[in-house]
């Protein structure tokens, strides 16, 4: 390589207590049983509790095999079919007393501006009119300075600070200083091909499978000076082509460093950090992170040289740190460790929502529904523990949610409809797809992403207003970086946190890292179906509204539940479809890692309580826990806060821009004339969409 820079992109204890339950003033005195949030009912029959769905149910779905779309003609004929309430016999939910969390806060962006830095009178202008960007971000203003005097450093810094300039802006000021110039045309990724526009002999490159290695290989011989690369696709180069050569390396950048260590990718990283030392002594050295593990200490240890630490996190880590830093810091119980530690952005709030087993789907829609038909210009993601439930969900979404509200009704805007949205991401899709995806989204000025933990990092996704975790993650870390796709660069954002009453300890578990979290009441997410009249019984629905409350509510979320249990038992092969996908929830369910197993133990979760979340009546017969569990070994979620086998099977199962993308079936990446190189986005959105299973 004929490099001068070589960087790696990816892409208070409280205990819980029983609460007594507050409703409103027509609701009955507080009772613990959650079936007393709202007045008793009896056994719920779905003629009882037709929906009036309006539109285009009727074109989605015969009305011999969806019931909720059926004539009243049909109503009549169609036999009553029993279902348990969906408000009795459910588990208690505790009282959630939240510790009180010391949260330091800080000002993302700093008053000082980019051309204060003596950078080269191009660059400024680069920085100013095409990115549009004036003002420091304050992890650019203590790392670019430090970097441009050729130290080392250690960076770590909240999601959505900026780290990615941080690194790119003293890298191109050095590199555009090179004498040797190579004479080819520029193609890359979105920052670094945007800054070096004017310093035209500087020639980026990126290896992220989805390319043939010939193609790769022929581009390295032309020459390259700074390299964007995934561990495995180098370690494939370094083995396999020889076509590498670090002699001439200045900087070394290790972007990511937690995400990449979190995928078990120890062992490419020595390989690669070998094959560098072993050609180039001499160079400077990067590595950044919004989490500072142990991990992420040891490689540090390993790859840089007296480094300075650069942390907006805490002051005393800060050598540049001006007055008014203020952060939340988070760190972690097992190590107490400071260096063990992340940040949430102050502009992020964060909520939690006790909800019982047999509610979450009706929460989970009435929630969407809120964002897209009543709110304005509302960005959702929705994280899942696995491919199949991000699928499940989203065609179930699809074909009800989005069918039922063809005409708007009475009490929702007339563009309401219109602004239900949904797109989904996960790693079973085509690259392109996901691309597309991706591109959609960025885009959009709203709508709902569901996905797995493929866009829980690194991806920077624009004006996203909402985060809900549907399936808790399974680490802190994990927890911080999905809500980090919301509150970027300095903008607002609210998380959102669905558990069930058994789960409820996690949020202490959270706040032992300090991680705020305030509770919502599920029946204040409920509340919205009242907003919305095509959720009224049918023998309502041509009365003038009445006093809006709990039965109210209560009656519509179950008239909601009904246009999901009719949806998936029109057919034998919905039915079986909706199995399969519960069946998924508990694999995923039973590899909690071992010190959330007290939390998140398969035992007990009540299997039928479950189904209902599915649109199941009735728990599948031939599902016991025992039996997912035996089968889960094969297919286990990665405990992604340990470095364990787990992970590097998941390593395996992943092709991502992680991997050498060698693997056969690698769509193709598309890529411009003349230059052949994937039109990635930036160092870690794009590339981050390659991952396969998760
Ligand atoms: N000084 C700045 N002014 C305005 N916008 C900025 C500035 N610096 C970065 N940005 C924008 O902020 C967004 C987040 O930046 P970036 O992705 O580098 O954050 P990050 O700290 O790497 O986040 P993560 O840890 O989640 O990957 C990007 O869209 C970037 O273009």
């Amino acid at each position: 390589m004929d490099g001068a820079a070589f960087s790696f992109g990816m892409g208070t204890q409280a205990k819980a207590t029983k609460r007594k339950y507050q409703t409103s003033s027509e609701a009955p005195p507080a009772k613990r049983r959650n079936e007393a949030l709202f007045l008793p009912t009896k056994k719920t029959c779905v003629k009882e509790t037709q929906m009036n769905f309006k539109g285009k149910a009727q074109k989605t779905f015969s009305p011999k095999k969806y019931s909720a779309s059926t004539s009243d003609r049909n109503q009549e004929e169609k036999p009553c079919i029993k279902t348990s309430s969906l408000f009795k016999n459910n588990p208690e939910i505790p009282e959630l007393h939240r510790p009180v969390v010391k949260q330091v806060q800080e000002k993302v962006f700093t008053s000082d501006a980019f051309h204060e830095l003596g950078l080269h009178p191009h660059l400024i202008s680069t920085i100013n009119m095409v990115l549009k960007m004036s003002s420091m971000t304050r992890v650019q203003k203590q790392s670019i300075p430090t970097l441009l005097e050729g130290r080392d450093a250690l960076v770590r810094s909240q999601t959505g600070s900026g780290k990615t300039l941080a690194y790119c802006i003293p890298m191109v000021q050095s590199l555009q200083a090179m004498k040797s110039k190579i004479q080819l045309a520029l193609q890359s990724f979105d920052i670094v091909q945007k800054l070096l526009k004017p310093f035209t002999w500087i020639v980026p490159g990126v290896l992220m499978g989805g390319e043939k290695r010939k193609s790769e290989k022929a581009r390295l011989r032309k020459g390259i000076n700074i390299l964007i690369s995934t561990p495995g696709r180098l370690v494939d180069h370094i083995k396999s082509t020889k076509n590498i050569h670090f002699s001439r390396i200045q900087w070394l950048v290790l972007d990511e460093a937690d995400r990449i260590l979190d995928l078990g990718f120890e062992k490419d990283l020595t390989v690669i950090l070998n094959a560098v030392n072993a050609e180039c002594q001499k160079r400077q050295n990067v590595l950044l992170s919004a989490t500072l593990t142990e991990g992420v200490a040891w490689l540090a240890d390993i790859s840089l040289h007296n480094p300075v630490s650069i942390s907006v996190l805490d002051e005393s880590h800060d050598q540049f740190n001006p007055k008014g830093t203020v952060i939340q810091e988070v760190s972690s119980p097992q190590t107490s460790d400071k260096r063990d530690s992340f940040a949430i952005p102050e502009s992020l709030t964060q909520y939690v929502a006790l909800v019982p087993s047999k509610l979450r789907l009706v929460t989970l829609a009435a929630f969407i529904l809120q964002k897209c038909k009543f709110e304005k210009d509302q960005k959702t993601i929705v994280f899942f523990s696995s491919c199949e439930l991000v699928e499940f969900h989203y065609n179930l979404f699809l074909e009800t949610l989005l069918s039922s509200t063809g005409a708007p009704a009475s009490g929702s805007s007339p563009s309401a409809s219109s602004r239900l949205k949904f797109l989904r991401l996960h790693g079973n899709m085509e690259q392109e797809e996901r691309t597309a995806v991706f591109q959609e989204f960025s885009h959009s000025k709203r709508g709902v992403l569901l996905c797995t933990d493929v866009a829980a990092r690194g991806l920077d996704l624009p004006h996203v207003t909402w985060i809900v975790q549907y399936n808790a993650p399974s680490s802190p870390a994990e927890y911080i970086h999905r809500i980090g796709r919301t509150a970027r660069i300095g903008c607002r954002g609210s998380s959102l946190l669905i558990l069930a009453p058994s789960e409820a300890e996690y949020v202490n578990s959270l706040a032992s890292h300090k991680i705020n979290i305030s509770e919502i009441k599920m029946e204040d997410i409920l509340s919205v179906l009242t907003k919305d009249d095509c959720f009224k019984r049918r023998q309502w629905e041509n009365q003038k509204s009445h006093a809006v409350g709990p039965q109210e509510i209560r009656e519509r979320a179950t008239v909601l539940q009904s246009v999901f249990e009719d949806y998936v038992h029109s057919s034998e092969r919905r039915v079986s479809w909706a199995k399969k996908a519960l069946q998924s929830f508990i694999r995923a369910y039973a590899t909690y890692p071992r010190e959330l197993k007290p939390i998140f133990h398969v035992r007990s979760l009540h299997l039928g309580h479950v189904a209902k979340s599915f649109g199941l009546r009735d728990a599948p017969q031939n599902l016991s826990v025992s039996a997912v569990k035996k089968r889960k070994a094969k297919l286990k979620r990665p405990d992604l806060h340990k470095r364990t086998e787990s992970k590097h099977r998941l390593a395996e199962i992943l092709r991502s821009e992680y991997s050498s993308g060698m693997e056969a079936g690698v769509a193709k990446v598309k890529s411009r004339a003349g230059v052949g190189r994937p039109a990635a986005r930036r160092r870690s959105a794009l590339p981050s969409l390659g991952l396969r299973k998760k």
